[in-house]
């Protein structure tokens, strides 16, 4: 595989139409993704993550600002030529073609000729354990088969950054889950950067070591998963993240997770952080129980607790009953304002 190299955006920005239509899609943001990183960019539809990722890709021309790739500026450069290469969705494959040809056709496209390329697809679906399946078309495979031979596919050029588009909303949530768990593996063994495209926090919180959230055009925050979660640095990312109750204090907003709020019929009058609550449902998860409550100090808000099921069996709460929410000052997160 070629040389690793960090990706830089510097006030990249994407415009769509002109004069009075236009719209800012991509509004001057700027990202350093390390080289070899998992980065997973996240957002609801329409913040501008696909544009993003077709500007890197090549696939969409930038209105302003640069990318670069290990220091060589490619924003101009055509997409054969940026060492990205995007991995589209399996439904993507050439029907008629089999797992070598779909693997080859990028080296097609490039004149390589037969016998290399196909050696050098034959390789691929080696890797990804699907050799003996080079003669299949892409109807005779199975959802996760597909999966790998567009990876393959992807991989052929040797790119330095893949790129993926919600690569696996396609797929049913069990396949889901285990191609989700392919993907990392994939993307740790080649040592390469994936830049992942998605809306789904559990799919961003489960793959990235580098989380972007986006939020109309623009970057709300990144970093690794666990640092975005624990310290969402706005409203939009405490609520978009999921897990959080953005709550009101006195001097502005705050988000406590729904794990480390609690549940009482009463507290100590002077428990400083708490909340009269009904409860409005309960739904079992499994592991844990989902409280949801409604608390009248916020009437337009609903609060959530998460209790572990053991806790929830020791004390079960039901549709009506009124409780006291409550957390521990060392829970508080302050949301600036
Ligand atoms: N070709 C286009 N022409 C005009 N507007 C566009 C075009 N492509 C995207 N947009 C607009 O740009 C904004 C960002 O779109 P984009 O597809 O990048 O968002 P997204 O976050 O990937 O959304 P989704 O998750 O729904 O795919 C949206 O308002 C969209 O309507």
């Amino acid at each position: 595989m070629a040389a690793q190299a960090d990706l830089e955006l510097v006030r990249l920005a994407k415009r769509y139409g002109h004069g009075q239509h236009a719209s800012l899609a991509v509004d001057h943001i700027d990202l350093r993704v390390a080289a070899g990183r998992y980065c997973c960019l996240l957002g609801p539809s329409g913040c501008g993550k696909t544009s993003t990722l077709r500007m890197i890709a090549g696939h969409e021309d930038a209105s302003s600002g640069d990318i670069v790739l290990g220091g060589r500026n490619i924003t101009h450069l055509p997409a054969a030529a940026r060492g990205t290469a995007m991995m589209f969705q399996s439904y993507a494959l050439f029907p008629h073609l089999s797992s070598l040809d779909n693997v080859a056709f990028s080296l097609k496209m490039r004149g390589v000729d037969r016998a290399t390329r196909h050696r050098r697809a034959q390789d691929l679906l080696e890797r990804v354990s699907l050799g003996h399946l080079a003669s299949r078309k892409p109807s005779e495979l199975s959802g996760g088969q597909q999966q790998r031979v567009a990876l393959a596919r992807a991989l052929i050029t040797e790119p330095r950054v893949l790129l993926l588009d919600e690569p696996l909303s396609a797929l049913d949530p069990f396949l889901r889950v285990q191609m989700r768990a392919e993907l990392k593996r994939w993307q740790t063994t080649l040592g390469m950067t994936f830049i992942h495209v998605t809306h789904s926090q559990e799919e961003a919180m489960a793959l990235a070591d580098h989380v972007v959230v986006m939020n109309a055009g623009r970057i709300e925050q990144d970093g690794p998963p666990r640092e975005v979660f624990n310290a969402p640095r706005s409203e939009f990312v405490a609520r978009f993240i999921g897990g959080h109750n953005v709550l009101p204090a006195a001097d502005g907003k705050i988000a406590v997770r729904t794990d480390k709020t609690r549940l009482a019929r009463e507290v100590p009058e002077d428990t400083p952080h708490r909340l009269d609550a009904t409860v409005t449902g309960a739904e079992y998860q499994g592991t844990h129980v989902l409280v949801t409550l409604h608390c009248d100090a916020m009437p337009d808000n609903e609060l959530r607790a998460v209790l572990s099921e053991s806790l929830y069996a020791e004390l079960p709460w039901r549709s009506g009953d009124r409780a006291v929410a409550h957390w521990r000052a060392a829970d508080v997160h302050a949301l600036p304002a």
